[in-house]
Order: C-alpha cells, then sequence, then structure tokens
C-alpha cells in the first residue's frame, strides 16, 4: 500500500465548474485573500477549472481573471498538472469523464474529493482504480459566500484481518484529512460523516438552500400581500431567517425561540396555527425525505 499526502501551495482542479465548482472556487479564492500565514495545514496555491462551453470558459475567466487557469476540454491536461481533482459534474457524466482515455493512469497517486450527488466512492472508485484516493464531499451553494455547509465522508478502511485487502489500494498520510478539513471549514461549516448518511445530507443541507427560499419567498409574500413594498418584505424575511438560524446554532432550541416569541392570545400563536393547519411541519420533512430518495438514485444508470 501506497501513501497520498498533500504538500502544502498544491494545485487545485475543479473537474467540472458550474453552480457547485464555482461556489467553492470562490469561497475558497476569498479565504486565501484573507488568510493569515500561521498554518500547519497544507493549502493550494494554483487552481484550475475544466468546463466544456465557451461561455463557461468566458464566466470563469471574467469571474476570476489570472487567478484560476481554465481548461476548455482540457480534463486530462489540468488533472495531470494537479494534487487535488474536485469533481463537479453531473453524476450521469460521472463515467464518461472518469473512463475518458487517459483519466485513469492520470489520477493515479491524487486525491478526487467527489461533491456528485447520489454517487458512491465505491462506483467513483471502480472508475478511477485503487491508486487514486477517493473522498465524497456534500457542499452547498452558500459556501459561495463563506456560509456554506459541507459533509464528507472518507471510504471505510478495510479491517487488517480482511482476506481481500487491495495492496494497490492508496491510503491517506495524515495530511490529507486536514487539508479537505481546511478547503470546506474555509467555506462554512464541514462535518464529517459516514457515507450512509450522504443522501439525506444531500437533501437536508446539499439542496437546503432551495427549501429555505421557498419559505423565505412565501414570507416575502405574506409582507407583500399586507402592503409592506417587496425589497423590504424580502430583507426582513431574510435577515429574520438568518437572525433565527444564528440563534439556534449559537445554543438556542427553536421551541424555545418561538415559545419566547408567542405572548400569550398575541399574533405570532395565531400565525403558528395557521401553519400547523397547512402541516407545514410534514410538508417540510416529508419534503427532505422524498429528495433523500431521489438523491439515492441520481448516481444509478437510468
Ligand atoms: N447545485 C447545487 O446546489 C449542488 C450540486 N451538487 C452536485 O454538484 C455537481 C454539479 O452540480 P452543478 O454545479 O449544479 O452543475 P452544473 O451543470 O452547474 O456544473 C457542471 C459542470 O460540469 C462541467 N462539465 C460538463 N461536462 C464536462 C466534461 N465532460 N468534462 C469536464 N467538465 C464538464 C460543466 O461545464 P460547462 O459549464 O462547460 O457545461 C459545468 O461546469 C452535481 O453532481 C450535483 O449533484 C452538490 C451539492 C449542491
Ligand atoms: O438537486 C440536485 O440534484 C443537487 C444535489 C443537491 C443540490 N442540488
Amino acid at each position: 500500500m501506497s501513501e497520498i499526502s498533500i504538500k502544502d501551495n498544491y494545485t487545485l482542479c475543479m473537474l467540472g465548474c458550474g453552480t457547485m465548482g464555482s461556489a467553492v472556487l470562490s469561497g475558497v479564492l476569498d479565504s486565501l485573500s484573507t488568510f493569515s500565514d500561521a498554518r500547519t495545514v497544507p493549502i493550494p496555491g494554483r487552481f484550475l477549472a475544466c468546463v466544456t462551453r465557451q461561455e463557461s470558459a468566458n464566466r470563469i475567466r471574467s469571474t476570476y481573471g489570472d487567478k484560476v487557469e481554465v481548461f476548455l476540454h482540457g480534463n486530462l491536461k489540468a488533472v495531470a498538472q494537479s494534487d487535488v481533482v474536485v469533481l463537479g459534474c453531473k453524476p450521469q457524466l460521472c463515467e464518461e469523464i472518469l473512463t475518458s482515455k487517459g483519466m485513469k493512469e492520470t489520477l493515479k497517486g491524487k486525491l478526487l474529493i467527489s461533491v456528485l450527488a447520489g454517487t458512491t466512492i465505491k462506483q467513483i472508485q471502480d472508475l478511477t482504480g485503487p491508486e487514486t484516493f477517493v473522498v465524497r464531499a456534500m457542499p452547498n451553494t452558500p459556501c459561495k459566500i463563506r456560509q456554506g455547509m459541507t459533509v464528507i465522508s472518507f471510504p471505510t478502511p478495510p479491517s487488517p484481518s480482511s482476506s481481500t485487502v487491495d495492496l494497490t489500494q492508496v491510503v491517506p498520510s495524515q495530511s490529507v484529512r486536514p487539508a479537505i478539513d481546511w478547503i470546506f471549514s474555509q467555506i462554512g461549516r464541514a462535518v464529517f460523516l459516514e457515507e450512509k448518511h450522504l443522501d439525506a445530507c444531500t437533501a437536508l443541507s446539499g439542496s437546503g438552500p432551495a427549501f429555505a427560499c421557498v419559505m423565505l419567498e412565501a414570507m416575502t409574500d405574506g409582507g407583500v400581500m399586507m402592503g409592506l413594498p417587496f425589497t423590504v418584505a424580502q430583507e426582513l424575511a431574510a435577515q429574520t431567517m438568518q437572525g433565527a438560524a444564528r440563534m439556534v446554532l449559537e445554543g438556542s432550541h427553536p421551541a424555545q425561540i418561538r415559545n419566547s416569541v408567542s405572548t400569550p392570545g398575541g399574533c405570532t400563536i395565531g400565525g403558528l396555527l395557521v401553519m400547523e393547519d397547512g402541516k407545514i411541519r410534514s410538508t417540510i420533512a416529508r419534503s427532505i425525505q422524498e429528495a433523500t430518495n431521489i438523491a439515492s438514485s441520481l448516481g444509478k444508470k437510468k
């Protein structure tokens, strides 16, 4: 077994740089512009982005200038120059990209972080072969403004007693986990979880910004209905959701916040009862259930 290690100033390649790839890239570049040098963890020093459409290449060049080198139809060339590759294509393109001529050999000895929904580490590892170290991450779009949530899963190491240990399988050195943690902690919160939870995380935090925005829009609509100008209503809704969420992240229990806002006989409890009549809780919870079920099927061949 050989070890894979990440050196400081490494080259980071976004193999697919659309919504999610750009969100991660933007957050990391932004964090580097304010980063102090007191650290021991390896950080990236060069950034590459792979796309297939000219308009995407133009978008990346105009957004990042010379901070990011764009590879238009140049996956192999980009991966060859990289140490860490973030796979950011649609799940259905994964096989085509990873089995393209020369890719398997080029990925040898590198770290591949897949952000693909519903595509397991094993599925990816079967395409790359054992000499690439494959990790999954499930970020979300607020990574773009460094307010993201990312769940990271490592492959389960084979037990020492296993009779099927693959001696060609690369293993991570001590530098790998902190390097991955650094990327995603710079652009929001990052937690490590077992891979079995990733479909639920995909639904809850990966898709979550969309669900939160539906609630935000609905609250805004309510304000507009009652005569508030749209921009005021939207600001009130967004700041209120952010404020409540931050209180929870800082330790308050949501039920405690709800109680403290609900004056007996007051307007809040009146509004809450209408929400409960509309089965808002089970509707939202079942939305996460449905999104989880769909997420689990996204990596499967149709
Ligand atoms: N959107 C989200 O909020 C989240 C998405 N994800 C996951 O992230 C992944 C990407 O999603 P998203 O960013 O929304 O999708 P996008 O379509 O926005 O981005 C996909 C990117 O892949 C590129 N691409 C397509 N074909 C190739 C190819 N052959 N070689 C190299 N690059 C290629 C596209 O290039 P071009 O622009 O030129 O077409 C594009 O930059 C998905 O697997 C999704 O499950 C995970 C969490 C959240
Ligand atoms: O909707 C999707 O499939 C992707 C995964 C999570 C967010 N967007």
